[in-house]
């Protein structure tokens, strides 16, 4: 399949976000690539020798010749790809029973063929920062590819996650709100994209109150367990927005559509056990063995014959991945929208300058 604009974008922010420097070889052909795929052929005047830096992006450019736009866009892409891979991998290797360090908000471990990803910002309720978005794509492409059988989503704290970190969206870029919605809709996209593409079993193991966005892709995990003291909120209408995560798709089908209208429309807060009578959630443990019994069970579970595990998991769900891409990329261009609404900007002002809270 040809990259989009979309992807190329996507991949624009990508590599702003790299955590090792990729020297000055890959620097130029991304460069290179890049003026490729949005000028065409190189159509700057050659610089002097003693020019070096400028004559050194000249060349890169000018190598590629007569290479077609949308080529050197896949190339970017493909490119950009590779090196998010490599660092992704270098993070989790496989059957590795240690902690990794490298990620700044979430904590990844390996052991006994469980990779567990857990939220790390406890003092923000494990609230989504943008890093953080990308830190999670990051390290569930890291364990779809490590030997572990299973993995496992959880929070550090007393909350699993409080959804996207509101402060998101008051770094504006010069392009300005326009630019910044746009932005979030193509990270959107990407982030709950990782989630429907998911090889393995996915499990979430949820500690604590959950809200938003980590409460719609639940949907998309194989199994969710929770502790009694979590609750499950989707308040979009009082914060301007639409729900996401493919929720739109997933709870009526999971709840029946009364219900999912209750959460997603109207903001209903459930319990756990709430939850699990309409189906969102597997099972609810009491708080004070949830650790013990969850983690017991899943041990158990990381046992069973990878393969089968995963092909289970490829017939169960392979039928519905086109339409989740397809409400997944409807929901994300219908919240571009809305986050330049005085709704949800509103909404959000309110939360930041402490007027208002959940
Ligand atoms: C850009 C890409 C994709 C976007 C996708 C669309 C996603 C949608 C959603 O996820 S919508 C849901 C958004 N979340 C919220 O609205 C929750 C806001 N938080 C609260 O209402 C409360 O903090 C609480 C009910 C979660 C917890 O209340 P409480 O127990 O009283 O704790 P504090 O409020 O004191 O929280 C501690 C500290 O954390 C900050 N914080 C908590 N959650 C968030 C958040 N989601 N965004 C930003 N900051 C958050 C809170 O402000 C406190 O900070 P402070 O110590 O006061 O500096």
């Amino acid at each position: 399949m040809r990259a989009s604009q979309e992807d190329f974008e996507s991949a624009m922010n990508q590599v702003k976000l790299l955590k090792k420097d990729p020297g000055n070889e890959v620097k130029l052909r991304l460069y290179a690539l890049y003026k490729q795929a949005t000028e065409g052929p190189c159509n700057m005047p050659k610089p002097g020798v003693f020019d070096f830096i400028n004559k050194a992006k000249w060349d890169a450019w000018n190598a590629l010749g007569s290479l077609p736009k949308e080529t050197a866009r896949q190339n970017y892409v493909d490119l950009v790809s590779s090196l998010t891979s490599s660092e992704s991998s270098s993070q989790v290797k496989p059957g590795a029973d240690r902690e990794q360090q490298e990620y700044e908000n979430l904590v990844v471990t390996s052991e006994d063929g469980i990779t567990k990803i857990m939220f790390n910002r406890p003092t923000r309720k494990n609230a989504i920062s943008t890093q953080m978005y990308q830190e999670i794509m990051l390290a569930l492409k890291a364990a779809s590819k490590d030997d572990s059988t299973i993995t496992v989503v959880t929070g550090n704290g007393d909350y699993y996650c409080s959804g996207n970190d509101l402060a998101n969206f008051t770094d504006i870029p010069p392009g300005g709100v326009e630019e910044k919605a746009k932005q979030s809709a193509i990270m959107l996209r990407d982030f709950v994209g990782t989630f429907i593409d998911f090889p393995k079993p996915l499990i979430a193991v949820v500690n604590g109150p959950a809200v938003g966005i980590s409460v719609t892709i639940l949907g998309l995990f194989d199994a969710v367990y929770a502790s009694d003291r979590a609750t499950f909120h989707t308040p979009f209408s009082h914060l301007g927005l639409s729900p996401e995560g493919c929720a739109s798709y997933t709870f009526p089908k999971i709840m029946g559509p009364a219900k999912a209208t209750e959460m997603l429309i109207f903001g209903k807060k459930l319990t756990a056990g709430e939850a699990c009578a309409q189906g969102l959630v597997t099972e609810v443990f009491p708080d004070s063995t949830f650790q013990k019994e969850v983690w017991t069970r899943l041990k158990a579970y990381s046992k069973l014959p990878p393969n089968s595990m995963r092909i289970s998991k490829q017939v169960i769900r392979n039928m519905e991945k086109e339409k989740l891409h397809a409400v997944n990329a409807e929901e994300s261009s219908v919240l571009q929208e809305r986050w330049l609404s005085d709704e949800c900007i509103n909404a959000t002002m309110n939360f930041l300058s402490k007027k208002a809270k959940l």
